[in-house]
């Protein structure tokens, strides 16, 4: 081989110019299913005795990585119309769980954190893999609770991937103490697949805090609407405690509610240009954490009308600073971050740590993104202290994490000249998301 051929060459950089808004915008947004939904409801539907529907599912890496990783385990999804004649769908037909098996979990903390108990129960070795940064991402509460419940794991790099569980048919389950201080999706990891454990299962968090409550709500709900029992004693007024009945799971039909993390670069953008946007099908009564940008963007400056015709969110103009744990709704921090960079007074995001295992380290690309386009953002030990400046164009980094990419949008917006680097990195959880920005903004 040459030189030259050996040398390693950079692939040109893929550079989107991010749209500037000349005025306000007027849109109306449809966002597409809730990543977090579809992918506990394949889960579920995967688990249960009987054919599920799965309406207006997400169909993103994600969710594919999901869907492709349980089919990988014999249980089938096929695409149709819902038994309404309506919508788009997926029907899941539960199959007995067979190994060998390759699941590539991508950069997808609900495919590596969830479907290691699904593994456990199929009747031979699950092999787990994916991107670089899924090596990274903890997956220790996940591990060594499997192995104290009965499962059989080689973790070559101790407490992370890859690994292959050596599924045995089925799993004792049983009590077992864990630390989710680092990412709830370990309690609803072993919580999904916990009705098929012979025992079902008792997870305490032991930890110091826990975050994400919603998403650990979500669980809850959907659980008990497949017909599990779970009991959530509180603990100075928060569960800490959760048990699960071992029992047959229904299949169920399930119209997916729009994401609202997703929904939040469109509600930012009415915030930001002093606009109006309409996201239809709002829920009325929701898990999902996005649903807190209602009352956090009307903090920073909007106001919001929940209709027939969804969620309207309308700014004025002027955003202004916060002070707000973001620690329940830590996936909102990238889009919430953009705009405080955007407002007219500083902004302090609390309790989210544990954004630096995420996609990327997000409070360390938020810090070297917003200052190189001149803010002044710094790193506290468990968020961000922001103080807005006149910022300028540039280079938007995004470090293979789809919410760098619309916080650098957002940006955008009131910046001209912002270039968001791989913008196709948006495709993880909102594969349409560069059409549907220039749509919105009336392009
Ligand atoms: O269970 C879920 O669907 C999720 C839980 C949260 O994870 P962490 O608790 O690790 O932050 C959230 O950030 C992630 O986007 C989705
Ligand atoms: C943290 C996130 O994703 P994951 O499900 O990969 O943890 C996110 O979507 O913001």
């Amino acid at each position: 081989m040459t030189a030259a051929a050996s040398a390693h060459i950079d692939p040109p950089t893929d550079l989107w110019p991010a749209p500037y808004a000349r005025g306000a915008v007027d849109a109306t947004v449809t966002v597409p299913g809730s990543k977090s939904v579809t992918n506990r409801a394949l889960v579920l539907a995967a688990l249960a005795s009987e054919p599920g529907w799965l309406r207006r599912p997400l169909r993103s890496r994600d969710t594919l990585l999901m869907a492709e990783a349980l089919r990988t385990l014999g249980v089938k999804i096929e695409e149709g119309v819902g038994p309404d004649g309506s919508g788009e769908a997926w029907r899941i037909l539960p199959s007995p769980l067979r190994g060998p098996a390759t699941v590539d979990v991508g950069n997808a903390g609900t495919v590596m954190r969830f479907l290691p108990p699904v593994a456990a129960l199929a009747d031979g070795p699950v092999r787990f893999d994916g991107d670089p940064r899924s090596h990274e991402r903890p997956l220790h509460g996940v591990i060594d609770a499997l192995r104290v419940l009965g499962a059989r794991i080689d973790d070559e790099s101790r407490g992370a991937l890859p690994m292959t569980v050596h599924g045995a048919g089925g799993l004792d389950g049983g009590t077992v103490e864990i630390d989710a201080s680092s990412s709830s999706q370990f309690v609803s990891a072993l919580l999904l697949s916990a009705p098929r454990f012979n025992q079902g299962v008792e997870v305490r968090h032991v930890g110091s805090r826990l975050p994400s409550l919603p998403h650990i709500r979500m669980t809850v709900d959907m659980l008990r609407a497949v017909g599990a029992q779970v009991d959530e004693p509180e603990h100075g007024g928060a569960p800490n405690v959760w048990r699960v009945t071992p029992s047959a799971l229904r299949g169920r039909d399930l119209v997916v509610e729009p994401d609202l993390s997703n929904a939040q670069p469109f509600l930012a953008a009415a915030l930001v240009t002093g606009g109006r946007v309409t996201v239809p099908d709002w829920p009325a009564r929701t898990t999902q954490p996005g649903d807190a940008l209602r009352e956090i963007f009307t903090e920073m400056g909007g106001s919001c009308e929940l209709t027939e015709a969804g969620l309207t969110f309308t700014g004025t103009g002027r955003i202004h600073g916060i002070d707000v744990d973001l620690g329940e709704v830590g996936e909102l921090t990238p889009g919430i971050a953009a705009v405080a960079a955007l407002a007219d007074s500083p902004s302090t995001l609390r309790g989210v740590a544990h954004l630096r295992l995420h996609e990327t380290d997000r409070l360390a690309a938020l810090t070297k993104e917003i200052n190189e386009l001149g803010g002044d953002v710094t790193e506290t030990e468990d968020g961000l202290h922001i103080r807005p400046r006149p910022l300028h164009g540039g280079v938007f980094h995004t470090y293979h994490d789809h919410r760098m990419a619309t916080a650098g949008a957002i940006i955008g917006l009131a910046v001209e000249g912002v270039e968001i680097e791989d913008v196709a990195t948006t495709a993880k959880t909102l594969p349409d998301f560069p059409t549907m920005w220039t749509e919105m903004l009336g392009a």
